[in-house]
């Protein structure tokens, strides 16, 4: 009788057959566990406790991307202007990694952001401009190796003030595709993300802007507009240094919650098999079928897309005044779902075209036709 009630009562709670499937483990082992003790209760207390218990800890659903995507994509409107669309800056790109800031800034224009830029290093300037006319490049950054002592506090200075000259008009900084781990370099970018802070421009932070803001949580500690997008390294990195522990993969979401908690405020974007997502209240996975090929700088298109579509969703949530589905979720929590989304799509119809020999730019060009496929233009 109690085996029948609980079963019943899980399925009631769970809706279907396909949502067992695409729930996480962790959480149908805590329903289970629930289940078990919350014998002697009817029906109606049961799933009110549960539904409780689930609202208090944060859910672990499959977010419903299609949808997301659709409410945040913007209408190409005809009285818009250049730049009303997105205006994008990836701070990265040095001596050693020129691919990455690349892969993010030009993923962010496929998707239909209008303006994108990249500050980066000297030698890395001239790369990536060759790459691409269509990327705004700036050579500001400076490695040690390229400078004197004496001269690091004024050329600091200089790096600053170029930059911040252009922070007000950024919709969304990225910080860290192929930034390099040079410790003057690491300085400069430093106090270029406590001006974006106080600017309140919101900050994707991928690949070594993660070694940086791992070492000094402070940075991002408390801001709601920081989005960090580890991959497997720098999540392990994060757990032991704020959590204090190992990685647990059969509790993931309970850690992914406790970690963005951990930290204040700020939105996480775990990278993996199903990308989990959470802002510290719930968390989020997006299990679309991707590609199995795990080339370098998938991660890379995936933080410049988070980027344009956190941008979207903070306009789209403040020019309808509260009164959509969306309204109640995270603008940050939705760009992650959508880049997430979207990447995977991109990266499926890639590998169906070319196989094993699917590189990352060859995923960039199927986000255009991922995102039509989605939301059509007209
Ligand atoms: N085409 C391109 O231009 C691409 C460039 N990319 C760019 O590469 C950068 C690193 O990103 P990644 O993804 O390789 O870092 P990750 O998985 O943590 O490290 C793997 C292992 O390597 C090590 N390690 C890394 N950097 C190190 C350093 N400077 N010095 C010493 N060790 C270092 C690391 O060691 P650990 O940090 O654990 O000590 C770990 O064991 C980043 O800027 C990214 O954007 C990618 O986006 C791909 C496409
Ligand atoms: N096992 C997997 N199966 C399917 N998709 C995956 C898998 N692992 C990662 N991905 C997807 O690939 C994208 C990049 O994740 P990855 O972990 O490769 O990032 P990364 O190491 O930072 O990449 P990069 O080489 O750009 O630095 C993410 O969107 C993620 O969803
Ligand atoms: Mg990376």
């Amino acid at each position: 009788m109690f085996v029948k009630h609980c079963m019943n009562s899980q399925f009631t709670l769970l809706g279907s057959a396909k949502y067992c499937m695409l729930a996480s483990s962790a959480v149908i082992r805590r329903q289970q566990f629930l289940i078990r003790t919350l014998g002697g209760y009817t029906d109606q207390t049961h799933l009110k406790r549960m539904q409780q218990t689930k609202a208090m800890s944060g859910t672990a659903f499959e977010a419903d991307s299609e949808n997301i995507l659709r409410a945040i994509t913007p209408n190409l409107d005809p009285s818009k202007h250049k730049g009303q669309a997105g205006k994008i800056a990836v701070i990265g790109g040095c001596r050693e990694y020129t691919g990455a800031p690349y892969f993010a800034a030009i993923s962010a224009l496929k998707i239909g952001a209008d303006l994108s830029h990249v500050f980066c290093t000297k030698d890395a300037a001239a790369v990536i401009k060759s790459y691409s006319p269509e990327l705004i490049v700036h050579p500001i950054l400076e490695e040690s190796y390229s400078i004197r002592d004496e001269d690091k506090p004024s050329i600091s200075s200089k790096v600053l003030a170029e930059v911040n000259k252009w922070m007000e008009r950024f919709d969304c900084l990225v910080v860290g595709p192929g930034l390099g781990r040079d410790p003057f370099l690491l300085d400069c970018v430093r106090e270029i993300m406590k001006h974006a802070r106080r600017s309140n421009v919101p900050i994707v932070i991928d690949g070594d802007g993660l070694f940086l803001v791992t070492d000094s949580l402070d940075l991002v500690s408390g801001y709601p507009l920081a989005v960090l997008t580890p991959n497997v390294n720098e999540y392990k990195r994060l757990v032991e240094k704020v959590l204090n522990c190992k990685v647990d993969d059969h509790d993931a979401h309970e850690q992914l919650l406790s970690l963005a908690k951990g930290i204040g405020s700020i939105t996480i974007l775990r990278k993996g098999k199903s990308d989990l997502i959470s802002d510290g209240e719930t968390v989020k996975s997006v299990s679309i079928y991707g590609s199995p090929r795990r080339c370098g700088g998938q991660g890379d298109i995936l933080s410049g897309s988070v980027a344009v579509f956190l941008s979207w969703a903070r306009q789209r949530l403040s020019a309808a005044e509260g009164d959509l589905p969306i309204s109640k979720i995270n603008p940050t929590v939705l760009g992650c779902i959508a880049g997430s989304a979207l990447m995977r799509k991109a990266a499926s119809l890639a590998f169906q075209n070319k196989k094993r020999s699917t590189l990352t730019s060859d995923i960039i060009e199927c986000l255009g036709k991922s995102l039509e496929d989605i939301c059509p233009a007209i």
